[in-house]
């Protein structure tokens, strides 16, 4: 077989996790290369994701790419791939879960969070969780790759970021995290944590088989399907944490009410085979009571 080419973004992040999917190849035996390639959201830094057309601008410069057919997978983190993916482009893998968690990272050398700087944020699901477990702290949008941001904390701006453990784990700086929120204290982004092995249809991905976690993809589902049907946007801070277990899944939503700014969490519980609807059912539910 020919060299399997994998489009991956230029972060330092997203060639680590390219390079999780190459190791895997390389250990099956096969051949596989990373082409990284600069993508609309990663230059434009000055505006927010929503100004200047959301998630996709992460995805659209790879997805150009595959259909081109010069390269022959995508590596996404899950949480970056758009709700609504084309037909043409399915997702043919997801990995095993990373840790789902999001953390807290003080500026180098501090020891304790100082609330009178703002804490860095981009995304209103950390902003309104953050809200509860702090009152008092600000939260100020920072955008750029992790190791941007972790260069803004730094240079003095923000007493604290908000970041996901698994972002920071890949890069090696888990040392840097004062603290490990609980999926209760901050609900995770659906699809936090997990890769996204994107393809084109029609061409054979039978070599992935063994890389697909049958308890990543269900918990993915679940999850997609939740924020989906709530349409849930990259702006919209709807989160959905499901844990799979066998035969069995739970999960838990948050649903928010943008007319009123008020939000909840629910949960529901059912069978794994059920993943998408019960990520439905919830949503309906939850929808419902503002009603
Ligand atoms: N939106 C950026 C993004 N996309 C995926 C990750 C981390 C890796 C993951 O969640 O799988 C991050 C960084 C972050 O939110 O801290």
């Amino acid at each position: 077989m020919n060299t399997i080419r994998i489009g991956s973004r230029e972060s330092k992040l997203a060639v680590i996790q390219s390079e999780l999917v190459q190791n895997y190849l390389r250990a099956q035996g096969l051949d596989a290369q990373i082409i990284t390639m600069k993508t609309t959201g990663d230059i434009i830094l000055d505006r927010t994701l929503d100004q200047i057309g959301g998630k996709g601008l992460f995805v659209k410069e790879l997805d150009r790419a595959l259909l081109d057919g010069r390269s022959d997978l995508s590596v996404h983190s899950l949480k970056d791939l758009p709700m609504e993916v084309a037909q043409d482009l399915p997702v043919v893998a997801y990995s095993k879960r990373e840790d789902p968690r999001d953390v807290l990272i003080l500026p180098q050398g501090e020891k304790e969070l100082d609330l009178s700087k703002p804490i860095g944020s981009s995304s209103l699901r950390r902003c309104i969780q953050l809200k509860k477990l702090f009152p008092e702290a600000e939260c100020k949008s920072v955008r750029g790759n992790v190791l941007t941001r972790l260069e803004k904390l730094d240079s003095g701006q923000y007493s604290a970021l908000v970041l996901a453990a698994a972002g920071v784990k890949r890069l090696g700086l888990q040392g840097r995290i004062s603290r490990y929120f609980t999926v209760e204290e901050m609900l995770p982004a659906a699809g936090q944590g997990i890769l996204a092995v994107q393809g084109k249809a029609g061409q054979d991905y039978s070599y992935l088989g063994a890389y697909n976690d049958r308890q990543a993809q269900a918990e993915a589902l679940a999850e997609r399907a939740f924020v989906r049907w709530l349409d849930g946007g990259c702006s919209s801070p709807v989160a959905a944490h499901a844990v799979c277990q066998g035969e069995r899944l739970q999960m838990t939503g948050l649903y928010y009410h943008d007319l009123t700014g008020q939000w909840h969490k629910e949960q529901i519980a059912g069978e794994t085979s059920q993943a998408k609807m019960l990520g439905v059912e919830l949503a309906k539910r939850m929808k419902g009571r503002y009603e």
